[in-house]
């Protein structure tokens, strides 16, 4: 997949192309389901498809006090996006001044004589240009006058078979995954997302008593992307996408701990995660990616540092139970 981040990037010859448009946050089932169908299309059309996405998030540059943290960084959406087939991906720089462009400024400029569109394919609720001015009517007549169709995508939600019998009909959603994150439900997020939630970030030193309590834990940088769910202890796989493929040492169990470590009086909310059986490893500095499977337990304050690491050992077997079915 191309992954472009200015129209400088793209080939004088590219297209024709159908393309989308969205922030595709957590890259969830509903943007692969619909995102996949575009591919496919497209294909069968001879045509390429492209998502054009920005950076940051648009609520982040207009509204940062309201906007919610975001359930993936550029690199992982980047990744996820890959992954449905997409030709491209044109990552563009959000800024003020970007959103001063009138809804026909934009389609022109970036649709039309950027990506040659046949086909623009967007969500019934599509919101474009200078404050929002431009929608599905604009974008309708914008395609008249500069010769492209606008595909309408019905929204995706869930189906009897998807596993979230609770919730039928509701329509896959961002703020879904979100919900069940805050509450530490990484089962249910996962049902949402199609795959566990990940956090990104690079591993850095910690207070140092880890190694001490027989439990080295590798901490994540405080600028890890992906949203952190709620305190507690889960169950989860430490990935290093630094490694070569299919290397053991690439995917680890673990057993990750979201908190203050309130048993230490920690003032800092931490993600750290102890890698089982394992004391050989030199994660430092090293960007790794963890995939949360199963809350465990919330996080707790211990009299004792024994009755810590007693109650540790136990999160250890729990983490084994839970990832044996799926580590065969
Ligand atoms: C499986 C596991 C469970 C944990 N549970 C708790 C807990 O319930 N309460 C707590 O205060 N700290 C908990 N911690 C965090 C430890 O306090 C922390 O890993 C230890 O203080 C080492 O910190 P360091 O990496 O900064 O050296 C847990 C850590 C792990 C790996
Ligand atoms: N099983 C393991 N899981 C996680 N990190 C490990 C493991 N074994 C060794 N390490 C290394 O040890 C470091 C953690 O040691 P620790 O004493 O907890 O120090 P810190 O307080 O700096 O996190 C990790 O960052 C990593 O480099």
């Amino acid at each position: 997949m191309h992954r472009w981040t200015d129209l400088s990037e793209v080939p004088g010859d590219f297209g024709p192309s159908v393309v989308t448009i969205g922030n595709f946050d957590g890259v969830h089932r509903g943007h692969t389901g619909v995102l996949s169908r575009m591919v496919a299309d497209a294909r069968a059309a001879g045509a390429r498809s492209v998502a054009v996405t920005f950076t940051p998030h648009p609520q982040q540059v207009h509204r940062p006090d309201e906007a919610p943290p975001l359930l993936t960084g550029d690199a992982d959406r980047l990744e996820l996006l890959a992954q449905t087939g997409l030709d491209a991906v044109l990552l563009l720089t959000y800024t003020l001044e970007f959103a001063q462009q009138t809804a026909e400024e934009f389609v022109r400029t970036y649709l039309v004589e950027g990506l040659r569109a046949r086909t623009v394919v967007v969500g019934r609720d599509v919101r474009f240009g200078r404050g929002n001015a431009g929608d599905l009517a604009t974008m309708t007549a914008l395609g008249e006058r500069y010769g492209f169709s606008v595909e309408v995508i019905e929204d995706v939600a869930a189906a009897p078979g998807d596993g979230v019998a609770d919730a039928l009909d509701r329509r896959w959603s961002s703020t879904w995954v979100r919900e069940a994150l805050a509450a530490g439900d990484v089962r249910q997020a996962a049902r949402v997302l199609g795959r566990p939630h990940r956090v990104r970030g690079t591993v850095v030193h910690g207070d140092k008593r880890g190694r001490d309590l027989g439990f080295p834990t590798a901490n994540l940088a405080q600028d890890a992307t992906g949203m952190v769910p709620a305190d507690g202890v889960y169950a989860g796989w430490l990935r290093r996408p630094g490694q070569p493929a299919g290397s053991p040492d690439a995917v680890l169990p673990a057993a990750v701990s979201i908190g203050t470590n309130p048993t230490f009086e920690g003032a800092q909310r931490r993600v750290e995660a102890y890698v089982l059986d394992r004391t050989d490893l030199d994660l430092y500095g090293e960007e790794v990616v963890l995939e949360l499977v199963e809350l465990l337990r919330p996080t707790l304050r211990f009299d004792s540092v024994d009755a810590l690491v007693e109650q540790m050992h136990r999160d250890v077997d729990g983490v084994r139970a839970v990832l044996r079915p799926a580590a065969g």
